[in-house]
């Protein structure tokens, strides 16, 4: 392409990427300027309305309801049917596209195309973007939205044509015969669980041998005890070997007690975590900083690189890959851009993870690992309550995490069914500093799962009381919480 018929773009703000997180961005920039652009690559719809959030939450769902066929004998109701996947994926698919992508199309729509850019952007120069082959954009400020990709590692090259991600899934014509799910992430967990109850074969490979977005290693255990008493897993080592014949995709694992198991499948799904497309960006060309792992340095309060004129938000960022920050954080950075030279600090929210699993998987605040060693007193229960009890749903284990001087909820780690709605109670608490004792105030109906919530927060009081006499703190001294 010669210089002459390179077309540039002079902007003041170009936002890479359409997701979540860039389009949070545009809706603010787009409010104060008509100098700005957007640039996509591939479909726009986003990553959590096409191939993540949405679609993996309609599977379960059609999971959830193959479930009960398997388990509602135990109510006294016999019930008869069986999974037709195909129709299960259309259903997901239709339900995806006409609702949840739809919506998304139909706000990229209205959006002016003067605004609207496509194609792959990498930078060539500190402000100066090529996008595609014909196309340069000069901005003044960049918003690196670009998201991330599932990693799959070079082991499994051999069995390419069978292995799915997460990206490729819900394409599928028919459920697969049986699969091999390679990671035991939130991914790997909630897609190999749902495919598990919809019939398919499923066995979970794991590396680390944990639950690791749990991090009290009881939490832990009894995760992985749960789910492995329905799963098919294997916990802990590595695939060491994969290849293809007229039978399927062939697994060699090797355990981490050195162990070798060999299995075939009809397909493989890699969920073994999400790399950032910020490699993509030719972020050299930027004199952006970068950490020793080649991670662009940022401050997740303002999402400004550096001293650079370049912001950073969502999955890109690698901080905390979920939707709802992706959405604050193209918001921080829309803001900061907009007030850069003088960025503004933000308080984030606390954070806050749900795995969509049965049992569910929470996680909010300040994890156990995080304040091992500081002074806490731990509420613990069983996730049980009259309620869990009348749904036969009594598994599972919650555990608060009270600073022990002030009472002040600091944590949680949650396994249990339906955990989701504790989890944001207890966000809500963790929100405002509140303490057990007021959160305590408030009326709980009964039966109701939220009586679990007030049972361990009785707990932990009760607790606090003990470690206050041992340790002769009273319990309105001063606070070690600000
Ligand atoms: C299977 C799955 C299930 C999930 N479930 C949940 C859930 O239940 N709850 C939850 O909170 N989160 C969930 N997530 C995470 C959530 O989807 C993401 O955190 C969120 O979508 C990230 O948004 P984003 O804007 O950062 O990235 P994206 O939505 O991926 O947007 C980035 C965009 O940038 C484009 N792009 C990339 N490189 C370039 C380039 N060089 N030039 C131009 N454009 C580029 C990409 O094509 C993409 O469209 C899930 C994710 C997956 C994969
Ligand atoms: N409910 C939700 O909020 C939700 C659902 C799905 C995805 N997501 C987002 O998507 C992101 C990606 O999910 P994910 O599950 O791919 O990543 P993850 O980081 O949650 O899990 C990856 C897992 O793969 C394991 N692993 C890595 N390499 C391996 C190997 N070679 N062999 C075996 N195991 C290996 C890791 O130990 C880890 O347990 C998450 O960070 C999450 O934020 C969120």
């Amino acid at each position: 392409m010669s210089e002459s018929t390179m077309k540039t773009i002079n902007v003041e703000y170009a936002i890479i990427g359409a997701g979540t997180s860039g389009l949070g961005a545009y809706s603010k920039i787009s409010r104060k300027t008509d100098s700005l652009v957007m640039i996509q690559d591939g479909p726009y719809g986003t990553t959590c309305a096409r191939v993540g959030c949405m679609p993996s939450k309609l599977l379960i769902t059609a999971s959830d309801y193959a479930h009960h066929l398997t388990t509602s004998d135990f109510f006294g109701v016999t019930s008869e049917g069986h999974v037709d996947g195909r129709k299960v994926l259309e259903r997901l698919r239709r339900e995806r596209d006409q609702r949840f992508v739809a919506n998304n199309l139909r706000y990229v729509n209205k959006i002016p195309p003067h605004h609207k850019l496509e194609g792959h952007a990498r930078f060539i120069g500190p402000g100066h973007l090529r996008v595609g082959e014909s196309v340069e954009v000069k901005a003044e400020k960049i918003i690196l939205a670009c998201g991330s990709r599932p990693a799959v590692s070079k082991v499994f090259e051999p069995v390419m044509d069978r292995v799915l991600t997460s990206d490729t899934v819900f394409e599928l014509e028919d459920l697969p015969s049986s699969i091999a799910v390679i990671g035991m992430g939130v991914i790997a967990l909630e897609l190999g669980q749902a495919l598990h109850r919809l019939g398919v074969k499923t066995t979970v490979y794991g590396r680390s041998g944990k639950i690791n977005a749990l991090t009290h290693p009881d939490m832990q255990q009894e995760a992985l005890d749960i789910l492995g008493s329905e799963l098919d897993i294997y916990p802990s080592g590595q695939v060491v070997s994969t290849w293809e014949d007229a039978e399927g995709a062939w697994i060699e694992f090797e355990q981490s007690n050195g162990q070798r198991v060999t299995k075939v499948f009809d397909r493989i799904l890699v969920a073994t975590g999400r790399i950032s497309n910020v490699d993509q960006l030719g972020m050299e060309h930027t004199g952006a900083e970068f950490t020793e792992a080649g991670k662009v340095i940022f401050d997740p309060q303002t999402m400004l690189c550096s001293d650079y004129p370049i912001f950073i938000a969502g999955d890109a960022a690698e901080y905390l890959p979920v939707w709802h920050e992706a959405f604050d954080e193209g918001r921080i950075a829309a803001d900061n851009a907009l007030n850069y030279p003088d960025p503004v600090p933000v308080d984030r929210r606390p954070p806050l993870m749900v795995f969509f699993t049965d049992p569910q998987i929470a996680i909010i605040g300040q994890s156990f690992r995080e304040l091992e060693g500081l002074e806490i007193v731990i509420g613990e229960l069983p996730f049980s309550s009259p309620r869990h009890v009348v749904w036969n749903k009594v598994e599972g284990r919650i555990q608060v995490y009270l600073d022990a001087r002030t009472g002040v909820i600091l944590g949680a780690e949650l396994l249990g069914y339906q955990a989701e709605h504790l989890a944001h109670l207890l966000a809500l608490a963790i929100t405002h500093s509140m303490t057990a004792e007021q959160v305590l105030m408030m009326p709980v109906y009964h039966p109701s799962a939220e009586e679990l919530l007030r049972d361990v927060l009785i707990d932990a009081r009760e607790k606090r009381r003990v470690y206050a006499a041992e340790t002769m703190i009273h319990s309105n001294s001063v606070p070690a919480y600000s």
